[in-house]
């Protein structure tokens, strides 16, 4: 039997003796990239924040390649898990590099980061930073500072990498191109994403949290259908052709009464 990268085993959290997610049951195999959607306050970010250790379930457990999480040093967990977070407010005097350098930690320690420069380059490289290089974090656009955080975690060269809702403050283009970079890592990924526009080019699965549970966990097309999101985000998805390609388009319309004839 092959040991999942990731596993979830009927995991809860539960603050003030309100339940945030109920039993949830999942694995995560080696190069999907698994996608988290639902509404607002469904429990997308407890989840993510158990799934990569930041949590500590109330109930059940996470295992990393069928180790329980809670059973390895946060050393470990660092060489295993990288997260790219909406709470990091590194020190705008930082350089740039110097920031990204933060990713070889868990394996040169703070003293030795300097050796691996070729690594850091690299993923500053491979995320487009480069001409950035002598650059402050406090001098980077939004979007910029979010690439530098996506370096900082490949430079930290993870077996998974944890991405919570990370094209918050992209425009649209910028939001598509970031997915298509973090897919063409061919890294392990698991992401919280709100745009439902860039889940099905994304993600290899789904897993759709609704009030607190596990609603659907399925491949994009499976779960992506006209009944689950009328039903979890109470709007309407329309399958049409592209006007001028060979292509289908999928239409997210969200209901505006503000503009409706009356
Ligand atoms: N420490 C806490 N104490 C009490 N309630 C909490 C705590 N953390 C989260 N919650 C609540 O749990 C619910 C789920 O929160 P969570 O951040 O996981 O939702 P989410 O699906 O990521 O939402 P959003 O899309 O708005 O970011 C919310 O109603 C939130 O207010």
């Amino acid at each position: 039997m092959t040991v999942a990268l990731l596993e979830a085993r009927d995991v809860a959290a539960m603050a003030n003796g309100h339940r945030l997610v109920h039993g949830v049951s999942l694995s995560v195999s080696a190069g999907e990239r698994l996608a988290i959607i639902g509404p607002n306050g469904a429990g997308k970010t407890t989840l993510l924040r158990m799934l990569c250790g930041a949590l500590p379930p109330s109930v059940g457990e996470v295992r990393l390649s069928g180790r329980r999480l809670d059973r390895i040093t946060p050393a470990e967990r660092a060489l295993g898990m990288a997260v790219v977070g909406q709470t990091d407010q590194p020190d705008p005097r930082l350089a740039l590099i110097d920031y990204v350098e933060l990713g070889r930690v868990p394996h040169a320690g703070l003293g030795r980061r300097h050796e691996e420069r070729d690594i850091v380059v690299e993923a500053l490289r491979r995320t487009g930073l480069l001409p950035l290089l002598g650059r402050t974090i406090g001098s980077l656009s939004g979007g910029e500072r979010q690439r530098a955080q996506l370096a900082r975690a490949i430079a930290q060269e993870p077996k998974i990498l944890f991405l919570d809702e990370p094209t918050n403050h992209l425009d649209p283009r910028a939001r598509g191109e970031l997915l298509e970079l973090v897919a063409g890592f061919g890294m392990t990924v698991v992401a919280v994403l709100h745009d439902l526009a860039l889940v099905a080019p994304f993600a290899t699965r789904v897993a759709v949290m609704n009030n607190a549970r596990l609603h659907a966990l399925a491949a994009p097309h499976d779960a992506l259908t006209q009944q689950l999101i009328r039903e979890v985000f109470g709007i309407d998805v329309f399958r049409l052709r592209h006007p001028t390609e060979d292509r289908e388009l999928t239409v997210f319309d969200v209901p505006n009464r503000a503009s409706s004839p009356s």
